[in-house]
């Protein structure tokens, strides 16, 4: 619903100079749209015209509020309905709210100041309940089957099938691969794609978390469980309910964490910290990490049990230097998404970028990639992207102990980085790195070197 649509209320009172009293406060809102009926039959007949709330007097000459109450809840569920009554009886408002009542209100001096405050908290509910289902539709059609993971690599048509099967069932989903790579977005894509795409998608990230706050992050606290809990939380888990769960990052969880994390996963049910209660819900599970997990099983940082309780469907991606072509399709694609989000004329990469798209490692991926052309983008003078456009950092930063490059790249990292530092000077690059000329030159001619 948009602001501008009437927010439709009923009125099902009997006496009719009280009705009226209230059909006029309500209609003083000009988005409301008041309609009065006196019978329990009258507000029946007219129910299809979908209101958005309700206010029900107890007793009405054909029927009981109860019985009417019910025949609402059941064809519009999504209504809230609140009983306006004389009875002072608090059995009866009980048994109302249990039936689904939004409250009860007992006929006072005060009930038209407090019916004008609940109706105008339900109007804004029913608001930010429509406009998130709009978005979350919008972003559902997003993330549709093919259009929001590109790639035309056999190993992305294979993740795309590979999602297509997770999407089908509940089974946890694990995905790897180095950052960048698009593993949130797999989840997402799972998740859009699944029956639970209409549920909340909710993404923690362990690694951005301080670690004495990641339990409350996760499994919820009351207030004053610790310092700082100055009101109760429900946690990420409670907060996923129904939908999709996922867990970014997942090698940073901490060994103590990781035991309470299997417990509440099997047990399904979570206990907030310093509470007693425990909590059932029901989450798919996708977590994700850029580490090799078995071999932090292997290593004893991360549990052997968890490790199998998480595996479920395994999703591997590939990075982006091993995916062939897809490096400049990716990058046609950004530059001409960016260039319509922002009004720009249509931007070109020549040949001579796109070989040195093809040439670059991307240490970062996708998102390094993305970066780079929208950055290139901007930068451009005309209309066609350069080389020289493209703010590609030499390997400086992708070589060492630490690197998620092979050998052959990080080789080849390094003597581009020479071959740039010396500008092309391969006789220069050969002596400093103590290496052949020809090896080189033949790395040039394989165009795994570029000179500018
Ligand atoms: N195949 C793809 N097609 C289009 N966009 C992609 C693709 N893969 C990744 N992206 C984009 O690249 C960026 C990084 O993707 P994402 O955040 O999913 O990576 P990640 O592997 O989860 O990263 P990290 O390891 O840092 O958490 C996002 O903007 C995402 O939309």
């Amino acid at each position: 619903m948009t602001s501008t649509l009437p927010f439709k209320i009923f009125v099902i009172e009997d006496n009719e100079w009280y009705g009226e009293l209230l059909v006029y406060r309500l209609s003083q809102n000009p988005n409301h749209s008041v309609q009065r009926f006196a019978t329990a039959r009258a507000c029946l007949d007219h129910l299809d015209e979908k209101p958005d709330f309700i206010t029900l007097d107890y007793s009405l000459p054909d029927a009981k509020g109860e019985q009417l109450l019910r025949q609402i809840r059941e064809r519009l569920p999504g209504t809230e309905v609140l009983v306006v009554s004389g009875q002072e009886d608090v059995g009866t408002a009980v048994s109302m709210l249990r039936q689904g009542a939004y409250d009860y209100l007992v006929k006072d001096e005060n009930t038209l100041d407090r019916l004008w405050n609940i109706v105008g908290k339900v109007e804004q509910q029913a608001r930010l309940r429509r406009e998130n289902n709009q978005l979350r539709q919008q972003i559902g059609a997003r993330y549709g089957a093919g259009q929001a993971i590109l790639g035309e690599h056999a190993s992305i048509q294979q993740v795309h099938t590979l999602i297509a099967k997770a999407a089908r069932t509940t089974i946890t989903v694990s995905v790897s691969g180095e950052t960048g790579t698009g593993k949130e977005l797999v989840a997402k894509a799972i998740h859009f794609q699944s029956s639970r795409a209409g549920q909340p998608f909710v993404a923690v990230n362990m690694a951005a978390i301080p670690r004495e706050l990641v339990e409350s992050e996760l499994f919820g606290h009351e207030k004053g469980a610790f310092t700082g809990a100055v009101a109760r939380r429900v946690g990420r888990l409670e907060e996923a309910n129904g939908g999709t769960l996922f867990l970014d990052e997942i090698a940073d969880l901490d060994l103590s964490l990781q035991a309470k994390l299997l417990r509440v996963l099997q047990e399904r049910e979570v206990t907030r910290v310093g509470g007693s209660q425990a909590v059932a819900f029901d989450v798919r599970l996708i977590v994700a990490t850029h580490r090799d997990l078995l071999a932090e099983v292997q290593a004893g940082r991360f549990r052997e049990d968890l490790y199998y309780r998480l595996l479920g469907l395994p999703i591997a991606l590939p990075p982006l230097r091993q995916r062939g072509n897809d490096v400049l399709l990716l990058a046609e694609e950004f530059v001409r998404d960016f260039c319509t989000q922002n009004n720009l004329p249509p931007r070109l990469l020549t040949d001579d970028a796109r070989e040195r798209l093809k040439g670059h490692p991307f240490p970062g991926n996708v998102r390094e990639l993305k970066a780079v052309v929208e950055l290139a983008a901007v930068l451009a003078d005309g209309e066609a992207i350069n080389g020289d456009d493209l703010p590609l950092r030499a390997g400086r930063t992708t070589v060492g102990p630490g690197s998620q490059l092979s050998l052959r790249e990080q080789t080849t990292a390094i003597v581009q980085h020479c071959l740039d530092e010396m500008e092309g000077d391969v006789l220069a690059v050969a002596a400093r790195l103590r290496i052949g000329k020809s090896t080189i030159y033949r790395m040039i001619q394989q165009r795994e070197l570029h000179v500018s």
